[in-house]
């Protein structure tokens, strides 16, 4: 039966989107595929597939229709041609970025991006001859300059882990266009929901749908947008010979936590501005010496309030904020807290709240963690589904506690 996807909203794609593997029973939610390989009717068969002949699964490294359906859904809610879905978000980045390098190739990357995404870059890209330069993307004359000759790839995140630094999608693709260059924006942080990168010119959009795609804490995944010969190369070099493809049964879960995406994000972002006032306070009575989370410091950057209009649905669920008793006072706060998880990871229904600087971006260099502005007194909270007082009295007792 055709399927009328063109004009569906984002909530409809979110909970139909992906053609669903044929069923013999009707049954509503599409089987789990939950295989290895799959059988030939014939060695011609088995030939015909290997060779592109004749449509057909061959092997999940290849492909699975579980996991097909997830990145033909991604892909819809991103506004994107095609998806390739990877065991971690990790997993995502690596193969999109490798998938365009080689030896003697450049990079230009933001310098506020996740510990391992910058570990990748400045560790192994280096091993393998790829230099990357890291940039504050925000000064878009200083990341004009970064360009070369062999430069191959942008990478940015916006808002950027951990204090939601906002970069200007469409100002940094022009600059990667002019010059030849692909650019890829990890959209983790917002979801297809809250941000479509591709909009404003992204060529590539990856994810850690660990997070908020999944959104039950339950998944360690990755996901990958872009024009469809661009996930082609992706899925059938990289992730394919990589061998960081995703598992059929973590497909599966993420088709079952994107249907309540649209929702979740709301509840999200609602709870968050709620927690954000009580941090204002925070800050007011002298605990906190700075608060990020996008719109809250309009002083710094006028521009990003621009961004949250033109870019953003909505500001997201991440907080970050510096401790003014810096480590000492950030290491007693997160102990002293009760139902807010000490853990790294977000987008889970569970509030979590991590030591950026000690747990999640520990990776980086000192010099790059100071340009990067994530002190020993940074602490980042994501935001979860509970109810909004509860979150505020565990904060509120916490907080407490310090005086
Ligand atoms: C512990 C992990 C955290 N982040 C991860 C992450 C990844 C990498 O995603 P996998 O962890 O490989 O699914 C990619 N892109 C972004 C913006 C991320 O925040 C964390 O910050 O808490």
């Amino acid at each position: 039966m055709h399927k009328p996807t063109a004009g569906w909203h984002a909530d409809t794609i979110a909970i139909h989107g992906g053609d669903a593997p044929q069923d013999p029973h009707g049954a509503l939610v599409a089987p789990l595929y939950q295989t290895s390989t799959f059988v030939f009717d014939s060695t011609h068969q088995g030939g015909q597939r290997f060779a592109g002949e004749e449509a057909g699964y061959i092997y999940s490294r290849l492909g699975n229709p579980t996991v097909n359906q997830l990145e033909q859904r991604i892909a819809e809610l991103e506004g994107m041609q095609a998806g390739a879905a990877a065991a971690t978000g990790m997993g995502a980045v690596a193969a999109t970025m490798m998938a365009f390098l080689q030896q003697g190739d450049h990079v230009v990357a933001s310098d506020a991006i996740y510990g391992c995404s910058f570990a990748l870059f400045d560790h192994l890209f280096r091993r393998f001859g790829v230099d990357v330069s890291f940039v504050d993307m925000s000064d878009l004359e200083q990341t004009k300059a970064a360009f070369r000759d062999n430069t191959q790839l942008v990478f940015l995140e916006t808002p950027a882990n951990p204090h939601l630094k906002l970069v200007d999608i469409a100002a940094v693709s022009k600059l990667a266009h002019q010059h030849k260059a692909r650019l890829v924006v990890d959209n983790t942080f917002m979801t297809p929901l809250l941000q479509r990168p591709g909009e404003f010119g992204a060529d590539l959009v990856v994810h850690s749908a660990t997070k908020y795609l999944n959104g039950h804490g339950d998944v360690v995944a990755g996901l990958v947008t872009g024009r469809s010969e661009d996930i082609e190369l992706i899925k059938f070099t990289t992730l394919k010979d990589m061998g960081a493809t995703m598992s059929p049964h973590d497909a599966w879960l993420i088709l079952r936590g994107l249907k309540t995406l649209p929702v979740r994000m709301q509840r999200h972002c609602e709870n968050a501005l709620a927690v954000v006032a009580f941090l204002q306070e925070m800050q007011q009575a002298g605990m906190i010496s700075r608060l990020y989370f996008p719109g809250v410091n309009q002083d710094e950057q006028s521009h990003e309030s621009d961004l949250l209009q033109t870019q953003m649905k909505a500001a997201g669920a991440v907080i970050a904020f510096d401790m003014t008793g810096g480590f000492r006072a950030a290491t007693r706060l997160l102990d002293q807290l009760s139902m807010i998880k000490l853990a790294v990871s977000l987008g889970d229904a569970e509030s979590l709240i991590q030591h950026p600087a000690s747990m999640t971006h520990s990776p980086l260099t000192p010099e790059a963690r100071a340009a990067a502005g994530i002190g020993d007194g940074l602490v980042r909270l994501s935001v979860g589904l509970e109810h909004a007082d509860d979150i505020i009295t565990d904060l509120r007792q916490a907080f407490t506690s310090l005086k």
